[in-house]
């Protein structure tokens, strides 16, 4: 049964600071049919047995696309209203689009477009890396600024949007 409003949810905070539970927990309250969208690579045996361990946690009624870079296309094909979508997350999205060297402001407008015309809820996973010192290297102020923009984007698309900290959920809007 479909109890849930069509809204989409913004889940922002640090490392290990207990959002993908958060996230997860939205998602099943509800009701609607589980996917988990990955933006991360396994790039080594630590990180290959890191998502092996989240699969198995996460179980059986959930599918799970993983995508490091058509963030759009694999939401648009996963779309639909009995569907909620836990995105995890835009920060390695980020990455994985300069890496790549993708037109970033482009790719955003993109999916902030997409956020706007959804039929499925979206939850957003995504790192606050902006509270730090001033990075001396250009790429990492670049990608700090990217990560910036892009979390502006969807904190404005949002119908609610969370600062999870020490497992702690702070409401910001909504
Ligand atoms: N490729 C892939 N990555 C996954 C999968 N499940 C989880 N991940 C990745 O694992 C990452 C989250 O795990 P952790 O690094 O352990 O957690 P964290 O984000 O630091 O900590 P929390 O804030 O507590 O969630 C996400 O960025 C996901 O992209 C999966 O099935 N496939």
């Amino acid at each position: 049964m479909t109890t849930a409003p069509f809204t989409t949810v913004f889940i922002l905070g640090g490392a290990r600071s207990g959002k993908s539970q958060f996230a997860e927990s939205l998602v099943v309250s509800t009701g609607l049919d589980r996917h988990y969208l990955a933006t991360g690579r396994a790039w080594d045996e630590e990180m290959r047995a890191r998502i092996a361990h989240h699969k198995a946690d996460r179980g059986p009624s959930w599918t799970t696309h993983e995508e490091p870079l058509d963030l759009v296309g694999t939401l648009g094909a996963i779309d639909g209203e009995d569907r909620a979508v836990l995105i995890d997350c835009l920060t390695l999205w980020v990455t994985n689009l300069m890496m790549e060297e993708r037109d970033m402001a482009a790719e955003f407008a993109a999916l902030g477009d997409f956020v706007a015309r959804a039929k499925a809820r979206l939850v957003f996973v995504s790192n606050e890396v902006g509270l730090g010192i001033v990075p001396d290297n250009r790429m990492a102020r670049d990608f700090r600024d990217h990560a910036g923009r892009l979390h502006q984007l969807i904190a404005a698309k949002a119908a609610e949007v969370y600062f999870i900290a020490a497992g702690l959920p702070l409401k910001m809007k909504g």
